[in-house]
């Protein structure tokens, strides 16, 4: 069994329909939405394939990739989103779509209603049957591992440096939270009060806006500081003025095997939506499981 668009057609015609209504609803009630989707897209695909694993509750007996610490600040909109949409496929068409396509699905149009590139997302993901907080652990990116770290992750799925710079033009929307940059604002080092690869005027600005994180945990800063709602390319602009908010951004800029194509979506918006959209699709293809490999969830947060 293959993916394609019309996967759906049939079986349940109303599908397109019923997530454009969902995601546009939700995106208007809660802004943050399109920022927690592309994420949690991003970290579900990275393990076990796009399977929807990342949206399964932990139970007694297994602790779920949700729960590992680098996914407990993915935000509540993104399962939220998948959730309503789930609800309402389940009452138009019974036990027909995956909670697995329904994340790809959402994750495009809120891409698509913040500006970005619309790209083609086949259908017909199956949900998975694994869901393992270590596996979350120790396969997803952060922000202080070294570039060639983070290369060799996307490697082993396949991705190309190149690809990996357009995906992560992802950071043109959405948060970081404070804790994920405290370490590179405050105390840096016995010489400097900050990581010298930030503007020091942005890095005063982070340091007030951060003040209380350690009362106030969930104190957060935009990704993108110029258009933190509109997807563009203004993340790349902001990179070699030394405006990237996260090591791993900033990183980009100083790693000669990222720099090019940081200065060439910098320049070239259309490259980087063409790119994106390319990068993303191809994203949403790995490691997705068909016939008996999966399953068609009743409740997006349990296996069957
Ligand atoms: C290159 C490696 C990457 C690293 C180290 C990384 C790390 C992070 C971190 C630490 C945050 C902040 C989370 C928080 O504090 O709530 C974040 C946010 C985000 N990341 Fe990444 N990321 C990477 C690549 C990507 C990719 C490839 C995508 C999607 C295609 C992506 C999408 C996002 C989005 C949309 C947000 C904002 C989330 C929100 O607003 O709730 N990231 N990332
Ligand atoms: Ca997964
Ligand atoms: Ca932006």
């Amino acid at each position: 069994q293959q993916l394609s668009t019309s996967y759906y057609h049939k079986s349940c015609p109303r599908f397109e329909q019923i997530m454009q209504d969902t995601t546009t609803n939700k995106q208007i009630a809660s802004p943050t939405t399109a920022g927690a989707a592309l994420r949690l897209f991003f970290h579900d695909c990275l393990v076990e394939g796009c399977d929807a694993s990342v949206l399964i509750s932990s139970t007694p007996f297994n602790k779920a990739e949700r729960d590992a610490d680098i996914n407990l600040s993915l935000p509540g909109d993104g399962f939220d989103v998948v959730v309503r949409a789930k609800t309402a496929l389940e009452l138009a068409c019974p036990g027909v779509v995956s909670c697995a396509d329904i994340l790809a699905v959402a994750t495009r149009n809120l891409v698509t209603m913040m500006g970005g590139p619309f790209y083609n997302v086949k259908l017909g993901r199956r949900d998975g049957r694994v869901s393992r907080a270590p596996r979350a652990q120790n396969t997803l990116p952060t922000p202080t591992m070294s570039m060639n770290r983070i290369i060799r992750i996307f490697k082993s799925i396949g991705f190309s440096v190149q690809e990996m710079v357009a995906l992560t033009g992802a950071h043109t929307i959405g948060f970081s939270h404070c804790s994920q940059i405290s370490s590179d604002i405050y105390n840096y080092s016995r010489t400097s009060q900050f990581d010298p690869s930030y503007n020091p005027r942005y890095a005063s600005g982070l340091r007030n806006a951060c003040a209380d994180y350690k009362k106030n945990p969930s104190l957060s800063v935009f990704n993108d500081i110029m258009t933190p709602r509109d997807f563009d390319n203004s993340y790349y602009k902001n990179l070699p003025k030394g405006l990237g908010v996260l090591r791993s951004d900033r990183a980009l800029m100083m790693d000669r095997r990222t720099r090019p194509f940081v200065e060439l979506y910098a320049r070239d918006q259309k490259a980087f939506f063409e790119a994106f959209a390319r990068a993303i699709e191809k994203l949403s293809l790995n490691g997705v499981k068909t016939g008996r490999n999966g399953e068609i969830r009743r409740r997006c947060d349990s296996f069957n």
